[in-house]
């Protein structure tokens, strides 16, 4: 077997394309940018200043028309490079298929499979694409994604030479075909080679897939971003509405009115908040990527965040995994090579994935097992705990078995002792083995139970039910150190609110054992038996006191976050192996390792490339950071834009004419969120970062009722001040109510940002350059040439006095509000 050429392959690749399931990414960049257009907002307001232009006013819709175009210019240059960081990122940890081109093999990203490409699959693998099987060898898959059915199957090799099986790769697909593997199943044990048949979307995936895509459900943070975005359009909605109803009964020219209520709509829109957001998960998942952890979806850094619950298997994670084999004992507690021997048959001849503890076994020390031969097996899975070989010598048949001592034991009938001699296996002897497993594993030691059983010459499979009247040889006792950083990373988590959850398939004993060797406080625990005995109610009722789950199977696991989002925790999971997927997927955050099994680390939302927990504490304050930012934006645009864009349209009851022209709302708009462009990469103070943080419309909406009130205020004294003292004429109001509502609104965020004094928290210095940049900007441009083609006349100086004035007091009237709101809040 060759497998194509690389000339062949690239063919096939332009011809069929990638291997991915939504070919949409790859939009044009100029539909990507009109795609920005499609607020609707944008619309209405082009097809208005289109009218008006029609009307006469052609410079007024020209001008118009630039501001909208640099608007949207704006936002898409951000989310775009935002979007192709990301995207950077996530193809670090890309999956890679084991393929053979031009006679070699390679590692190479599944998107560039191809049909006719021949793909080597192990356990702990995805099947990449939907392929037909050229060898196998006990290759059992979970196909549960395309079928349901949550057991594995076993596939076997039915087509004798590769044209058949391309052949048969142009008919039909049966998904219960024991010849074929499908796109998105998982390797449980085994090894094949694969030929591939159908890549991409034309995949029996890609056929159900394509439309509900794998697109995790909304956060927390997303569903709250959205309920913000209808409170303020049902706002928004309201008071154009007003504006318009004013307008027309006050008998205006309609159609500026109608220009001025949509301009004012979109002045009210936080348009900017989805760049905002992905602006500050991408700079964030790029700090996290210099920590050494790589961030599939960005979204995961805001649940990261508001995660207060970290559950997190064992090996590996708490301890070094670097196992290692220290003894081999039989039933009476004696060293013996025997044991070893079985062990080691068992761990050699196994096709599934080789766990650590296999090759510690392996790496203790060289057996020869040149005069066995293995006729069968049944592979690991993690409900039943063990593996078992069937292995031939001379003709004769045995079967060894290895697995989780409880288990083991139980279904011996005989042990060896010490003279090797096979007796049976009584209630007293039971007892005293139980003794031997408890005492070891008291010790620390991980123990695996060894036994075996002989069968006739001719028994031609090992099946489940042959695990049965075995004989217990002994032990196998292995110790995996804890890491020594892990105790340190565990306080810091708790010291931020996060509590920890060890899930683990492990036995209790060891896993206190290592606790203690940690330090880590048993809260309770609670064993996969007890489990079982739970429904989810009971289980959400117990699963708050617990902190350590013993022997728990994959399912299990699973279970256990559900209880825990249940009782409205966000939950974070770490884990590496086929059994931690399922959790992965579930969880808030899964979180994963480089090293880990390919399952694991499709359904992860974040790679660690470095195992070390305390990454994990950055990253948790990292989420918090971005939180922190995003909820500036929101507070401003609640507070000082709102109250604004509010006396903008109560101004129209009193005033005879309109406080400002649609251009200028527009330009105003525009250069408000040229001010907060550099919001995301703004410092966050620390005491924000203390605990998880999580999306609150009350305290949204109190803020809100808050500091807008003291906004509109300042702007009616400006009106007042503007009329009374300056007998301002239209343009001149517009253009000192202009500069105003900028320098105030803008400004604003210095005290905004941070819940300390002002004066104590440092700003990023690019959110002061710009800040400072828009409010020189207005001050100036009534005075520049373009100030006619705006509406604009040069202001007096001595406005500008009044101007200074009206800015501090409206600074330190809003911190004070603020100081007021804060102190309530933390009394509530
Ligand atoms: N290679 C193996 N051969 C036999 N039995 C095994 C093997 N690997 C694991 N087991 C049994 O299955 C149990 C569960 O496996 P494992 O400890 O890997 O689960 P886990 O939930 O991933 O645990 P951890 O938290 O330590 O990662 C083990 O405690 C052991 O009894
Ligand atoms: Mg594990």
């Amino acid at each position: 077997m060759n497998g194509l050429t690389s000339l062949v392959a690239a063919a096939r690749l332009r011809q069929y394309g990638p291997n991915r399931l939504q070919p949409a990414r790859q939009r044009a960049l100029l539909l990507q940018f009109l795609a920005h257009f499609k607020n609707p907002l944008v619309l209405v307001l082009l097809a208005a200043s289109g009218l008006s232009a029609l009307t006469g006013d052609v410079t007024g819709a020209l001008i118009i028309g630039v501001i909208v175009l640099m608007s949207v210019t704006l936002d898409f240059v951000q989310s775009y490079r935002a979007g192709r960081a990301a995207e950077q990122l996530a193809l670090q940890v890309a999956i890679t298929a084991t393929v053979l081109r031009d006679g070699q093999r390679r590692e190479l990203p599944v998107t560039e499979l191809v049909p006719g490409d021949v793909v080597l699959l192990s356990a702990g693998n995805l099947v990449p694409a939907d392929a037909r099987l050229l060898e196998a060898d006990d290759f059992f898959v979970n196909q549960a994604q395309l079928t349901g059915e949550p057991y594995p199957v076993e596939k076997r090799a039915s087509l004798p030479d590769q044209a058949d099986a391309e052949q048969a790769s142009s008919q039909a697909w049966a998904l219960d075909a024991a010849d074929a593997v499908f796109m998105g199943s998982s390797v449980v044990s085994g090894s094949a080679s694969v030929l591939i048949g159908r890549t991409g979307s034309t995949s029996a995936l890609g056929q159900i897939a394509v439309s509900l895509a794998d697109k995790a459900p909304p956060t927390a943070f997303e569903i709250g971003t959205r309920h913000f975005g209808m409170l303020i359009m049902r706002l928004t909605f309201l008071l154009v509405l007003f504006t318009l109803l004013v307008n027309v009964a006050l008998h205006r020219p309609l159609l500026e009115s109608f220009l001025f209520a949509v301009a004012l709509a979109v002045g009210l829109t936080p348009e900017l908040l989805p760049m905002v957001v992905s602006v500050t998960l991408t700079r964030g998942a790029l700090r996290m990527a210099a920590l050494k952890v790589i961030v599939k979806r960005p979204s995961a850094i805001q649940d990261m965040g508001a995660m207060d619950v970290l559950c997190t298997d064992k090996t590996g994670t708490l301890t070094e995994a670097k196992i290692r084999l220290e003894r081999h004992v039989d039933a009476g507690g004696q060293d013996d090579p025997h044991v070893l021997e079985l062990a080691y048959l068992n761990s050699y001849f196994e096709s599934g994935l080789k766990s650590p503890l296999d090759d510690a076994i392996l790496a203790h020390g060289e057996i020869d097992v040149s005069a066995w031969t293995k006729i069968d097996e049944v592979p690991f899975d993690f409900e039943r705990r063990r593996v078992s070989v069937l292995v031939q010598r001379a003709g004769a048949r045995r079967l060894v078995v290895k697995g989780a001592p409880e288990d083991i034991v139980r279904l011996c009938t005989h042990y060896q002792d010490s003279a090797d001699a096979t007796v049976a296996l009584d209630a007293a002897a039971r007892v005293r083995i139980t003794q031997l497993f408890d005492s070891l594993s008291e010790e620390g030691f991980r123990v695996l139970g060894i036994a075996s059983r002989d069968v006739p010459g001719d028994h031609p499979h090992a099946m489940v039910s042959d695990e049965s009247e075995l004989v217990f040889a002994g032990f196998a006792a292995f110790l995996d150190p804890p890491k020594a950083s892990a105790g340190e990373a565990l306080k810091a988590l708790a010291a931020s609110g996060v509590a920890v959850k060890i899930v683990t398939g492990d036995n209790e004993r060891v896993t206190r054992h290592v606790c203690t060797q940690l330090g880590v406080a048993i809260e309770g625990v609670l064993t996969g038996t007890e489990l079982a005995a739970l429904n989810d109610d009971a289980l959400r009722a117990r699963v708050e006191g617990a902190n350590l789950f013993c022997r728990v199977n994959p399912a299990q696991k699973n279970r256990i976050l559900l209880a825990l989002k249940g009782r409205g925790h966000v939950v974070g999971y770490l884990g590496d192996g086929i059994n931690d997927a399922p959790s992965l997927h579930t969880a808030d955050v899964g979180i994963s390792v480089e090293g880990a099994v390919d399952v694991a680390k499709q359904a992860a939302a974040m790679i660690l490339l470095e195992r070390d927990l305390m990454v994990l504490h950055q990253g948790i304050l990292e989420g918090r950071r971005t939180f922190g930012n995003v909820m500036k934006y929101i507070m401003m645009a609640t507070s000082s834009n709102f109250g604004n864009m509010f006396s903008m349209a109560a101004a129209t009851l009193f005033l005879p004419f309109l406080p400002m022209l649609p251009m200028q709302i527009l330009l105003n708009n525009l250069m408000y969120d040229v001010s907060e462009i550099t919001l995301p990469m703004d410092n966050v103070d620390e005491e924000n970062l203390a605990q998880p943080k999580r999306w609150d419309m009350t305290f949204i909406r109190n803020f809100m009722l808050t500091i807008g009130p003291i906004s509109s205020l300042f702007d009616f004294l400006t009106f007042y001040l503007l009329l009374s003292l300056f007998n301002a004429h239209e343009s001149l109001f517009r253009t000192g109510w202009f500069v105003e509502s900028i320098a105030t609104q803008v400004l604003v965020i210095f005290v905004i940002r941070t819940r300390r004094n002002p004066l104590r928290s440092h700003p990023n210095r690019w959110l002061v350059l710009t800040s400072l940049g828009v409010v020189v900007t207005a001050m100036l441009l009534p005075f520049t040439p373009l100030a006619p083609y705006l509406g604009f006349t040069p202001l007096p100086l001595s406005y500008f006095g009044l101007l200074g004035a009206l800015v501090v007091a409206y600074l330190l009237m809003v911190e004070g509000g603020k100081q007021w709101f804060y102190r309530r809040a933390t009394r509530a």
